[in-house]
């Protein structure tokens, strides 16, 4: 798990007049998850759009597997293996669940199997099958999001703060079936506030302020440090929880 399947470096992103990331350098190790932190407003999802392509990097680059993709198009950013799952979650809310995973699948058509295993790392997604996703709880869409992003295989599966909002026994229900996800091939990068969460699932860390990377490590040094966690974001993150 040491050698970087995405890099960041000295990447700066505007967002029309403003100038909001300033110089963000950090790497995702390849079969882990690297969670990325930090306060409100910090740049985290300008970050993960900015590995998208949906905003494009002024200055430095964003490299995958040894290819700099910041001048990449967000559909080429997708089909070379990267998966992004907004905070807004980005489902049509008038189709059925099938019908969401369906669109997912790049080929059209979805892998029995696959399929399978998404089920069991979220029952949810079988039971409610065939109704509008609009109508699914608020834990459910996400699980769907999720659902989606994963239907086929993917390098790097990025998603921003899926447990926002979310009731206790839900956040537990995701993070347990991100630890699962764990278990396979794929290589996570996420956006979380609920410290326990993070702290369940992350191998490395990287912490954003003002648009730039003020620390990155291991989880759980940063977990096991309440003045380095003082320091970083203003308050212990163990308030978050
Ligand atoms: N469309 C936009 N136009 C102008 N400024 C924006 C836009 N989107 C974000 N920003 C600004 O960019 C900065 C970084 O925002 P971003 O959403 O990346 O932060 P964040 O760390 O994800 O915050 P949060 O935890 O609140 O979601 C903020 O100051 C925000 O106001």
């Amino acid at each position: 798990m040491s050698e970087a399947l995405l890099t960041l470096q000295d990447v700066h992103t505007d967002i029309e007049q403003y100038h909001i990331l300033h110089g963000v350098s950090m790497e995702v190790p390849r079969g882990g998850v690297t969670m990325l932190l930090g306060r409100n407003g910090a740049g985290k999802t300008t970050t993960l759009r900015t590995i998208m392509g949906l905003w494009k990097a002024r200055q430095g680059a964003v490299t995958l597997e040894g290819q700099d993709i910041s001048k990449f198009n967000t559909p080429d950013i997708s089909q070379l293996g990267i998966a992004y799952v907004p905070e807004n979650t980005g489902l049509f809310t008038d189709l059925s669940v099938e019908e969401n995973m369906i669109l997912a699948a790049r080929s059209g058509k979805m892998n029995e199997d696959r399929l399978d295993w998404i089920f069991s790392l979220f029952p949810a997604m079988k039971t409610f099958w065939s109704l509008p996703a609009g109508n699914l709880s608020g834990g459910q869409k996400q699980m769907l999001a999720i659902s989606r992003a994963i239907i086929e295989p993917r390098k790097l599966l990025i998603v921003d703060e899926p447990t926002k909002g979310l009731a206790p026994a839900i956040i537990q229900a995701l993070t347990a079936a991100f630890e699962e996800l764990k278990k396979s091939d794929t290589t996570i990068l996420l956006v979380e506030q609920n410290f326990a969460m993070a702290k369940r699932l992350g191998d490395t860390v990287a912490v954003m302020d003002d648009g730039k990377i003020v620390h990155t490590g291991l989880m759980a040094d940063l977990a096991s440090d309440n003045a380095l966690q003082e320091r970083l974001m203003g308050l212990s993150m163990e308030a978050h929880q």
